[in-house]
């Protein structure tokens, strides 16, 4: 098993993602002679889990029924252990696109937190690009090498414990995007600055206030960087329910004026207000919300360019 190659079979050591619903759903680290309890009972790792296929349903002790699945980044994302708040797939997904990542990207990223993004830039760069990381809190830094080994991506990935506003990505002229998610980005820029290729590249910094996002736009541009933008990604999810609408009264079908041609038979004449089947219409739709919560943060982008 790997974060970035699909494996048919489980085995002693993989990353398994227990599947309970929707809502509900674990990340186990399969080691045989392991049990793992859930609501439905124990899962025991050497005959429910170690050469079973990914995605099979298996039947814990109490008798009720789970699913266990091969780990993707989005999967990881909402199941991760949570050691600092994490950006989420809607975000992820336009981060993904708007750093223009791809197979063989070099890419530096800081702060790593708890991996939630540098899992699925990992996925994307595979199989040689690379990620920089730099995170400054020494047990984050030591929990997301240990993870990116279990996962199988450590030789995708260089973690660095320092700070990156002070001591930068530990790589000059390699990166061809960078990605900030830390309280002051914009003491970072001239970092992210040297640590782009000759040819330039593609900047996204994440930041929950509107102060960040002017200070960092400022830095931004006080360093020659270019197309500066900034969006938020807030999903819209419509309601899909059945309406009945009552119809307008257009009066009876082929008109009034029954003198206009004489050899036209008339039609049946019901007012629409007393026919049931013409006086309304059920029909299926779709409403986005009046409210929208869920702000996570700004996202600003910018281009380095050549030189
Ligand atoms: C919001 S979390 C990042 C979450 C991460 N993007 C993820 O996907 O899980 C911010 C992280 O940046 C780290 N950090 C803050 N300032 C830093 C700095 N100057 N240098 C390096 N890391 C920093 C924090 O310790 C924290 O772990």
């Amino acid at each position: 098993m790997s974060f970035v190659e699909y494996s048919e079979l489980i085995q002693e050591g993989d990353v398994v993602i227990i599947f309970l619903g929707h809502d509900s759903m674990m990340p186990i680290k399969v080691e045989s002679g392991a049990q793992t309890q859930t609501r439905y009972g124990a899962i025991r790792h050497s005959t429910d889990l170690i050469g079973r296929r990914f995605g099979s349903k298996v039947t814990c002790s109490k008798g009720g029924w789970v699913y266990v699945l091969h780990p993707t980044p989005e999967l990881w994302t909402v199941n991760l252990p949570h050691r600092t708040q994490i950006p989420y797939t809607t975000d992820i997904a336009n981060i993904t696109l708007m750093l223009d990542l791809k197979p063989g990207s070099i890419v530096c990223e800081s702060g790593t937190g708890s991996g939630s993004l540098s899992h699925a830039i990992l996925r994307t760069i595979a199989p040689n690009g690379h990620l920089h990381t730099v995170e400054f809190h020494a047990q984050r830094a030591e929990k997301a090498t240990e993870e990116f080994r279990d996962h199988k991506v450590g030789h995708l990935v260089t973690v660095r414990n320092q700070d990156v506003c002070k001591e930068g990505f530990g790589v000059l002229g390699v990166a061809d995007a960078v990605f900030l998610d830390i309280p002051s980005p914009w003491e970072a820029i001239i970092h992210a600055k040297k640590a782009f290729k000759r040819r330039g590249g593609r900047l996204c910094s994440f930041s929950p206030c509107i102060e960040q996002v002017q200070r960092t736009c400022e830095a931004l541009l006080d360093h020659g960087f270019e197309e500066i933008c900034t969006l938020e990604v807030l999903q819209r999810v419509h309601d899909v329910r059945s309406v009945t609408l009552p119809l307008p009264d257009f009066g009876p079908e082929g008109g009034t004026d029954k003198t206009k041609i004489a050899s036209d038979p008339l039609p049946e004449e019901v007012p629409p207000s007393t026919n049931p089947s013409y006086s309304s219409v059920t029909c299926r739709t779709a409403t986005p919300p009046r409210e929208m919560a869920g702000h996570t943060g700004y996202l600003t982008f910018a281009t380095k360019p050549r030189g």
